[in-house]
């Protein structure tokens, strides 16, 4: 039985993960992850690493963060505790939607994740308290490879909805795109 609904969004290979949960007098069960399920939405290796991540503060935001090839991966990123406004920014060379970013809401109640391929930079801000997000990853993390925009660069123009706050170091530091940024080539 299909417990995951899967919904392309408008940037191509980016897909919203419903999660079906099965309710009882107990609770709730949730199927988070499923390899068969995701193969149809561009999954297709094994998980290569699970990471969790706790944002304190309301409109604090982390990202936009990828990783370069080889290193280019696919997540999985779904919220277990409180809510966040999750975005995906197209990056890909020769895209049609090349710097186009979409955002979902992801909440503990929703039971909603968000699968974005490679080529994608991601990022969130936290619209509660202790948000907690759930990433899986099929590649491991390349610290050498990694990449970054700042969340409010002009050329991305991100609609964030809440002031941007708890930038990292790191974020904050990020260099405005160039006009001859050519994207990311997989
Ligand atoms: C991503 C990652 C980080 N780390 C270490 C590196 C740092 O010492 C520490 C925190 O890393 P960072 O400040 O990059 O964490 P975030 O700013 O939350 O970045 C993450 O959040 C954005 C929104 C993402 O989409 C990425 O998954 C990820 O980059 O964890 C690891 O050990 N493994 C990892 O896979």
């Amino acid at each position: 039985m299909r417990r995951l609904l899967l919904t392309p969004l408008p940037l191509p290979g980016l897909v919203r993960v419903q999660r079906q949960p099965a309710h009882d007098a107990r609770g709730s069960f949730e199927r988070w992850f499923c390899a068969d399920e995701l193969a149809a939405a561009g999954w297709a290796r094994p998980i290569a690493q699970l990471n969790r991540s706790l944002t304190r503060q309301r409109g604090s935001v982390r990202g936009l963060h990828y990783q370069l090839p080889p290193h280019a991966e696919t997540k999985l990123v779904g919220c277990l505790r409180g809510a966040v406004w999750d975005v995906a920014v197209d990056l890909r060379a020769g895209s049609p939607t090349f710097l186009r970013w979409h955002a979902e809401c992801l909440s503990a109640d929703n039971a909603c994740a968000l699968l974005i391929p490679p080529g994608f930079a991601h990022g969130f801000q936290a619209l509660s308290d202790d948000a907690e997000l759930l990433y899986c990853h099929d590649t491991p993390h390349a610290p050498g490879f990694e990449a970054g925009l700042h969340p409010q660069d002009a050329r991305l123009d991100i609609a964030w909805p809440l002031p941007v706050t708890g930038l990292s170091p790191r974020d904050q530091g990020h260099a405005p795109l160039t006009l001859d940024f050519q994207g990311v080539r997989l």
